[in-house]
């Protein structure tokens, strides 16, 4: 059995952090995408059928839909909250100074930092209502990376994010793998970043989306992040009250993901819709403006993303039995770009260049229109197209 999550509780000698209550849900009949629960627990069963039947299912969610709801992963909805709690403290309690001194330079490849709510660019652009800050290792190295009002709460954060990198997303791994038919420890030890702290390569973000006053309102043209794969191995969000986070269908409609208190947002990212040839869908996803019953609410967001090894070129895990008798499935996203450099000769990106490249060519809504790029349809549907690395991405809008 895996071991539950057991996080500092020296809360008596610590600042007093305000309670996170979530908001209610929204009041509309949104139409929501109907995801797979994966109860992640049932791993440990010690009856192969059942783990089993979790595994065809994992292979049907991250297949079909590329998202799903991971429950029962070993942290309680008490524990969580400490967490959102802990954000939004750290947004309530910034100072200017460390705003400055601690301000992000997304055009290096990271967004390590804090971004203040004015756009995307390291230079400020025009406001859109999105704060965040961001931890990569250097954040987890050294307190005098992050907000000096957060310090004594980084043992908490660190244990977290430890526990999701070290545990749920090692055991989340061991599932995909048996997807694949490879070894249980193939992705987590070979395509997984490991590193001299909790985060690895990969990065969490306390996001803030502050809600957009009236004459706000029609900025973005109701986006407030447009379609966009992730580029690491998984993603995991954790499920918010403020319902803005939408996937694409298969059948091009967005679809909004459903409250879910405690369960964890699973989406896989680009590197694993690569090693695995397609079977995984590194699926699109946006962030929409709030129905109007939440229009007034805050909404916070944590969000950690799992990197992968920097130095590896992905390509199609050509060992796995699932690959060798059913193929690559060309037909979508960035497995099927990469192809046809692969085809040409041309070298295809390592991770760290790919994702240093999608960060710095990621487009927003509220971007100046010039730097918007190219739109073109293709059956019907606009897209934006971006050139990273010489592989062509189409991002929905
Ligand atoms: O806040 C969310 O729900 C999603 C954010 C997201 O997709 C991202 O930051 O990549
Ligand atoms: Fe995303």
């Amino acid at each position: 059995m895996a071991a539950p999550f057991n996080p500092p509780t020296n809360f008596d000698s610590k600042p007093e952090v305000p309670k996170w209550v979530p908001p209610p849900p929204p009041t509309e009949d949104l139409e929501y995408a109907k995801l797979h629960s994966i109860d992640l627990s049932l791993l440990d069963s010690p009856d192969p059928e059942v783990v089993k039947q979790l595994v065809e299912t994992a292979k049907i969610a991250i297949g079909d839909d590329g998202f799903l709801y991971l429950v029962n992963y070993g942290i309680n909805l008490e524990q969580l909250h400490r967490q959102f709690s802990i954000a939004r403290y750290l947004h309530r309690n910034i100072s200017e100074e460390d705003k400055e001194k601690l301000h992000w330079d997304p055009q290096g490849g990271l967004y390590a930092g804090y971004k203040p709510p004015f756009g995307w660019r390291t230079i400020k652009g025009k406001y859109d209502g999105i704060s965040q800050f961001n931890f990569y290792e250097e954040e987890y190295k050294s307190l005098d990376k992050v907000p000096e009002c957060i310090h004594p709460f980084m043992d908490e954060i660190s244990a977290f994010t430890e526990y999701l990198t070290r545990s749920v997303n090692k055991r989340l791994l061991t599932l995909l793998s048996k997807v694949l038919e490879m070894p249980d420890d193939f992705l987590y030890e070979n395509i997984e970043s490991k590193g001299p702290t909790p985060i690895n390569e990969g990065y969490l973000r306390h996001a803030l989306f502050h809600p957009f006053k009236n004459e706000e309102k029609g900025m973005g043209e109701g986006l407030r992040m447009f379609g966009h794969t992730d580029f690491g191995t998984t993603t995991m969000l954790f499920s918010v009250p403020v319902t803005c986070l939408q996937l694409w269908g298969r059948d091009g409609i967005w679809r909004y993901v459903k409250y879910a208190p405690g369960a964890l947002v699973i989406n896989i990212g680009d590197t694993l819709e690569l090693i695995s040839g397609g079977h995984f869908r590194a699926t699109r996803h946006r962030v929409h403006n709030p129905p109007p019953s939440q229009e007034t609410f805050e909404r916070l967001s944590v969000v950690l993303f799992n990197g992968s090894k920097g130095d590896l070129r992905m390509q199609p895990c050509w060992d796995s039995p699932l690959i060798k008798r059913e193929g690559c499935f060309e037909s979508q996203g960035a497995y099927k770009e990469f192809k046809v450099l692969q085809d040409k000769g041309i070298p295809i990106p390592t991770n760290k260049e790919w994702r240093e490249i999608s960060i710095i060519n990621t487009r927003h809504p509220t971007d100046e229109p010039e730097k918007l790029l190219k739109e073109v349809t293709v059956d019907g549907v606009k897209y934006i197209e971006v050139i990273n690395q010489g592989v062509r991405v189409l991002q929905p809008l």
